[in-house]
């Protein structure tokens, strides 16, 4: 989507998105990745999500990169923490503890300035990209990380029902956008609850991605 579309949803607080609990697939099923203390866990797209601290709560580090700066700021002001701000290659870093987010453009993020990763964690950043977008995407994660492993939280609905964001990407898009880099494991699936179900009736889908 063009950044503006974005920017004006923060700036409106039109972010049904957001989940307040938290994303309930990630937490039933995240330790399917068997990670450790202390390993790095990749948040494209991040927003201000809860899981960020969830995941941090798990003993995780968390990286993660977000267009805008304003949910950047409101994820830390929201959790009582205090940022150390600076400014690295065109882009904003802000460090608290074991969480450190990039506010700017994804796709302006090098592999140097993201440092390792242990594991992907997408949830709402696959399917918040048009069809257009996706394979630069997809391909774009992929050499940030090194191919590291993904949770993956998908939405498969007919796309009649609704425009998106967020897209319907089915099994067979995902597959194609990773082909010969990731082997795609089912996890769980859902039918689709909150503001989305207002739009649209179909299935959320989590997905292991392994190299
Ligand atoms: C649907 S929201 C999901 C946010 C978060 N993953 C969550 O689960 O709450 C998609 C987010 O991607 C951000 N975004 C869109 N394009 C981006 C880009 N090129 N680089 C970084 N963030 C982007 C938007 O500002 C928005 O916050």
């Amino acid at each position: 989507m063009d950044p503006n579309f974005w920017h004006q949803r923060w700036q409106d607080n039109k972010i049904a998105f957001h989940e307040a609990e938290g994303n309930a697939l990630l937490s039933s099923h995240f330790h399917l990745l068997s990670l450790q203390k202390g390993d790095r866990v990749f948040i494209p797209l991040c927003g201000k999500s809860n899981d960020i601290g969830w995941l941090a709560g798990q003993g995780c580090r968390v990286v993660g990169i977000e267009l805008s700066q304003a949910a950047v700021e409101a994820f830390f002001a929201e959790n009582g923490l205090e940022a150390e701000v600076s400014r690295v290659g065109g882009l904003r870093r802000y460090r608290s503890g074991p969480i450190e987010l990039f506010a700017g453009d994804f796709f302006k993020l090098s592999k140097e300035l993201l440092g390792p990763v242990d594991a992907i964690y997408d949830r709402a950043a696959l399917v918040a990209m048009p069809e257009r977008m996706r394979t630069s995407y997809a391909h774009h994660l992929a050499k940030l990380s090194g191919n590291a492993p993904q949770f993956l939280i998908t939405f498969d609905y007919d796309q009649s029902q609704t425009e998106g964001p967020p897209f319907s990407v089915p099994a067979e898009t995902i597959d194609r956008l990773y082909e010969g880099i990731y082997r795609r494991e089912p996890v769980a699936s859902v039918e689709i609850a909150g503001p989305l179900a207002e739009r649209c009736s179909g299935t959320e889908n989590a997905w292991l991605l392994r190299p």
